[in-house]
């Protein structure tokens, strides 16, 4: 039946639609119920492909990075390839529709990757790029199982320079950074035939935990990130980008403590050296020749080394208070290098064959030091660790027990500011009597008798 204007019928439009309907569902079915599974899967993978060839049109330029690739029956590990999967999985939360998720060994959090066919559109500065994440089956490999992993990154050809000289060095970038932050700290220490071992550094002592005065910790954090951006400006004076920090101040102040909080706030490996483990000055400019960029060198009591007595041995016949000031000559150390030897060299060679180098020393007897030992250029900044103030107790009191002195026990707090400024006492040993009890205002109460305890031995003494 036709209309007037030759045009067929709504009727017949509807029959023809019904028969066309009806025909791609039996087609669908047979489809479903005679092919194989693996069969259409194989079709669809070939389609894929095939709209994926016809997509490369030549007006598109396409960047592929695979996972690995075989060179002379090697296969190598593509750095690229980790480089954008770590970038975009960064940004899997704003765009993924699949994600794939692992718990890692030995590690609480959840890691997300990306699922095979993920999509991602990025725009940077101005031009529009297109990632597809990849996993095919690899027909070239001896290896049945082998998959070939690789990412597309699609750009309007006219940009390619764009994506060459600059998308990817920015992605590469954000690796390093990434790579960077999530760095594995070690400790390197001295092995019983005399070389480096490393063991990972897992201190988790942070500025924050440091009882400090404030100020003080601000002066040390800015010097630190001062140092770590200035490498063009040693460069152009001509000096070795190195620093050297001296630690002084009584035992249990927070020397060692702050060396764990500089580490972890620069992420740079430590090197821990004991002197008198070190036999001569050759041996010595060996171990430092052998230590990395990026590193903290730390030669704890340094006073042991130049003819000074043995502070530890010491220490045993001071009382509290006297700690930190007794000298003597009768326990002298049996070290066998030279000051002037290790002078030398942290001047010379070794200060020129790496960069970001910090060398701390550390003392409880700096008037015993030799002067050539502190002078700028090889001591840069003297830090005086010095015993607990208001300021360094807040904070102890904050990390320890979660109490402040305007919110919580103020009149405790008061009477502990009153005792404070009156003895020596040292953050171990105040952070030792509030480890003692979880209850705040218990805990508290103990601080006020040690200083009590402490500021009547004092006056007995005087
Ligand atoms: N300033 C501080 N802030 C927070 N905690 C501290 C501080 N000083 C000491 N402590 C606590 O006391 C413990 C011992 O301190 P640390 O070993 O850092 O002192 P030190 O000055 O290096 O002592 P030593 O000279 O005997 O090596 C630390 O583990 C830390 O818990």
């Amino acid at each position: 039946m036709e209309s007037r204007a030759g045009l067929p019928s709504i009727a017949t439009l509807f029959s023809a639609y019904a028969t066309i309907t009806t025909f791609i569902t039996l087609l669908q079915q047979a489809f479903n119920q005679f092919i194989p599974q693996r069969v259409q899967d194989y079709l669809y993978e070939k389609l894929e492909q095939w709209f994926r060839k016809s997509k490369s049109s030549p007006s598109l330029f396409t960047l592929v990075i695979e996972q690995s690739d075989e060179l002379e029956g090697f296969r190598n590990h593509n750095q690229v390839f980790d480089a954008c999967e770590k970038y975009l999985c960064s940004k899997l939360s704003n765009f993924a529709n699949r994600l794939k998720v692992t718990r890692p060994r030995a590690e609480d959090m959840l890691a997300f990757s990306l699922a095979e066919g993920q999509e991602f559109r990025e725009v940077y500065e101005g031009v529009e790029f297109t990632w597809n994440y990849i996993i095919s089956s690899n027909e070239n490999s001896e290896r049945e199982s082998q998959e070939r992993r690789y990412f597309e990154l699609t750009i309007e050809k006219k940009h390619k320079d764009k994506a060459l000289n600059s998308y990817l060095p920015f992605v590469l970038n954000f690796y390093n950074e990434m790579q960077e932050k999530q760095k594995e700290l070690k400790l390197h220490t001295l092995d019983k035939y005399g070389g480096w071992h490393a063991i990972e550094f897992k201190h988790p002592f942070t500025f924050d935990s440091l009882a400090m005065d404030p100020d003080m910790k601000k002066a040390i954090t800015d010097d630190l990130d001062r140092f770590i951006k200035r490498k063009e400006f040693y460069k152009r004076i001509g000096r070795a980008w190195k620093r050297g920090y001296l630690l002084y101040g009584p035992p249990g102040t927070g020397k060692s403590s702050l060396v764990a909080a500089m580490a972890n706030h620069l992420k740079f490996d430590v090197y821990d050296l004991q002197l008198s483990q070190v036999d001569d000055d050759a041996t010595l400019r060996n171990l430092m020749v052998w230590t990395t960029n990026k590193s903290i060198l730390v030669i704890e009591d340094i006073d042991c080394c130049s003819g000074l007595p043995n502070r530890r041995e010491n220490m045993e016949v001071c009382s509290d208070d006297d700690q930190g000031s007794n000298g003597g000559d009768e326990n002298w150390s049996a070290s066998k290098i030279s000051l002037s030897g290790l002078l030398n060299f942290l001047d010379g060679l070794w200060s020129s064959c790496g960069d970001e180098r910090i060398i701390i020393f550390t003392t409880n007897q700096k008037d015993k030091l030799d002067p050539a030992l502190l002078r700028p250029g090889r001591m840069d900044m003297h830090i005086h660790m010095s015993y607990l103030t208001m300021p360094g107790f807040r904070i102890l009191a904050s990390n320890y027990l979660d109490v402040s002195d305007d919110d919580d026990h103020p009149l405790l707090f008061k009477e502990i500011e009153s005792l404070i400024g009156n003895v020596n006492i040292t953050a171990a040993q105040v952070a030792e009597e509030i480890l003692r009890s979880e209850d705040a205002e218990i805990a508290l109460r103990g601080v006020i008798e040690l200083l009590k305890k402490k500021k009547s031995e004092r006056t007995k003494m005087k």
